[in-house]
């Protein structure tokens, strides 16, 4: 087997296709040690469910405390959470499920006119291939950068559905809005400046947007949507299909299944939040297991600081009882992906 190299070595098919020649599935995406565990991990108990955090309860001064310390506890245990009352239309957020669905139906050339360039991630495709031996994801996917603005390249975004361009916009301003709310409140639960992680991130913070297709699969005991991996991002919103259950979160060393809560986004800690809250919140490691019968969209947003940021615990979270856990880091998005592919963490590399 070939080493793994920086270079991407070929660029895969489509799974959209793969999935219509069941009996020739590459083996690459096969995991022999799958069985039906994939699918069966546990639900969370009533006692010990991801929290569900409410935003009117979050702004009204009689319940904001107990609102914040449910927060402030999601993000220590779980380092993740659903998010209501969030302002976000629930109509819209069928919109933009809808957009990528209607994507994912177009025929293939209308697709491959956004179709990610080899060694880049930006645009329509899936995994970059390092390496022969590298273990890959059963989902297509549309990568987008939008923000700041005028870093955002159109010719990676797709020209169809017609109203793709409009929703993709329209979202990225009510995340943003929304993001700022949530890092506001994240650091008063730590008992910060409001603004202290939203500094971090820098006025030119950077947004990705990716739309994850995973279509059904025939050997689903054996093959994963998406690897265990925890997000490279400050936090992450995570709009789920509507229907299809798939996310599975690790805790205490166990996979659990993440509910579908209607209306709600699932909003995760990223790598970068870990270390800027000195190990506080914790970045989740989670992954996405499929099914043999249906399709599931899921719409992820990254929110991550400027690149020439340098990302570091926050003064205020360093002391003699708890020393500085991470070395500072930059640019962590660009050795993310090479990390990923590797199914390996990247924020080991920032450990002390
Ligand atoms: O599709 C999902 O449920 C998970 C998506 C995810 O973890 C990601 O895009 O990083
Ligand atoms: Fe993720």
């Amino acid at each position: 087997m070939a080493e793994s190299s920086k270079e991407e070595i070929v660029v895969g098919k489509p799974v959209q296709e793969l999935r219509l020649n069941p009996e020739n599935l590459p083996k690459n995406y096969m995991y022999d040690e799958g069985g039906a565990g994939f699918r069966d991990a546990l639900v969370p108990s009533q006692d010990d469910n991801i929290p569900v955090v409410d935003l009117h309860r979050l702004s009204s001064p009689s319940t904001a405390q107990q609102e914040l310390a449910k927060l402030r506890h999601a993000l220590h245990s779980w380092g993740c959470f659903q998010v209501i009352n969030h302002g976000i239309e629930s109509s819209f957020l069928d919109q933009v499920r809808d957009i990528g669905k209607r994507f994912f139906q177009l025929p293939k050339e209308e697709k491959q006119k956004c179709a990610r360039e080899p060694n880049n991630i930006e645009g329509y495709g899936n995994d970059i291939i390092f390496s022969e031996n590298q273990r890959l994801d059963w989902t297509d996917r549309v990568y987008i950068k939008v923000q700041p603005e005028d870093q955002r390249k159109f010719q990676f975004w797709p020209p169809n559905p017609i109203d793709f361009r409009s929703t993709v916009l329209q979202y990225t301003e009510s995340i943003k809005l929304l993001s700022e709310v949530i890092l506001k409140a994240m650091a008063k639960s730590l008992n910060l400046e409001e603004d202290s992680f939203i500094n971090e991130c820098g006025e030119r913070a950077v947004k990705f947007l990716r739309f994850n297709y995973y279509p059904p699969c025939p050997m689903p005991d054996h093959v994963l949507g998406l690897k265990p991996h925890a997000d490279g991002s400050v936090i992450t919103f995570l709009l789920q299909d509507k229907q299809e259950e798939g996310l599975q979160v690790l805790k205490d060393d166990q996979w659990f299944k993440v509910p579908i809560v209607p209306h709600a986004l699932l909003i995760n800690v990223g790598d970068q939040m870990e270390i800027l809250s000195n190990g506080i919140f914790r970045s989740p490691v989670h992954r996405a297991v499929i099914n043999a019968e249906n399709e599931r969209l899921t719409v992820a947003m990254f929110c991550t600081p400027d690149p020439e940021k340098e990302i570091k615990p926050l003064d205020k979270l360093v002391n003699e009882s708890r020393p500085a856990l991470y070395r500072p880091v930059k640019k962590y998005t660009e050795i993310y992906f090479q990390y990923y592919q590797q199914g390996r963490r990247p924020i080991e590399a920032s450990r002390i």
